[in-house]
């Protein structure tokens, strides 16, 4: 699904970020990706959907050279992908239900009432599709956001930090809801620096652990 081979990166002006960066995700695994602040996590994850492309190396994602692609194709690639943002990236003056259909609407597809109550009722947020963002919990911001994520029924699904800001219980049930998504057949990679989120999902999915260490990506012993 994800393939680099050697694959670098470096922001314009800068050095080389992340260097020598091997890796296959294959369909349908669950991954985290971890490592220190500002070790280049947001970056591999921007690189993963294409936001970014590799400045030395081979790197494909659903076996498209992305280095190859234009832009029509570069907007194709990004339709199979679901991205929950660090930061949500919610449009403050619209509703919940307006923000978690966007993609719907911006790529011109009806949205469906039905199929949104079920996936507002899935991430337990029903009650308030009429909410504004800034009446939003922590935990209900980011079960939107999962949600908006999903709403394109991408092959993948990608998080920066999505328990970033939550207690145990709200990370807990965000992992559940990105737990069932693998189960359901999705390819998932969430980044974050909470081994304990880690742990927990560990036990329940075949996990995979990637670091990024001294700007290289390794994968993670059976210990953590
Ligand atoms: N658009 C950009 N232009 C230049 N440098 C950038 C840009 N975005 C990020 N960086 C730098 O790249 C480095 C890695 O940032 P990145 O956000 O990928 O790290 P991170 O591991 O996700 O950090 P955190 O855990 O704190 O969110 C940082 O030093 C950051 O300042």
């Amino acid at each position: 699904m994800i393939e680099m081979q050697n694959v670098a990166f470096g922001y314009r002006g800068g050095g080389e970020l992340l260097t020598d960066m091997s890796l296959q995700l294959p369909p349908g695994s669950f991954h985290f990706l971890t490592g220190p602040s500002g070790s280049g996590k947001t970056t591999f994850l921007r690189l993963c959907y294409a936001d970014l492309l590799p400045t030395a190396g081979a790197m494909t994602v659903f076996e498209q050279p992305v280095t190859e692609l234009d832009r029509d194709g570069i907007a194709a690639l990004r339709r199979r992908i679901g991205v929950v943002h660090q930061d949500c990236q919610f449009l403050d003056h619209l509703p919940l239900a307006e923000n978690v259909t966007l993609p719907m609407v911006i790529s011109g597809k009806p949205v469906e009432i039905p199929a949104l109550k079920e996936l507002l009722g899935w991430v337990e947020l029903i009650g308030h599709a009429r909410a504004m963002p800034a009446a939003l919990s922590g935990g209900e911001r980011q079960r939107a956001a999962l949600a908006r994520a999903v709403i394109m029924s991408p092959e993948m699904v990608l998080a920066d930090e999505p328990t970033g800001n939550l207690d145990w219980d709200m990370s807990m049930r965000l992992l559940q809801l990105l737990i069932e998504l693998n189960r359901s057949g999705k390819t998932v990679l969430i980044a974050t620096h909470d081994l304990n989120l880690i742990r927990a999902a560990k036990a329940q999915v075949a996990a995979r652990v990637l670091r990024i260490q001294g700007k290289r990506l390794h994968l993670a012993g059976a210990d953590l």
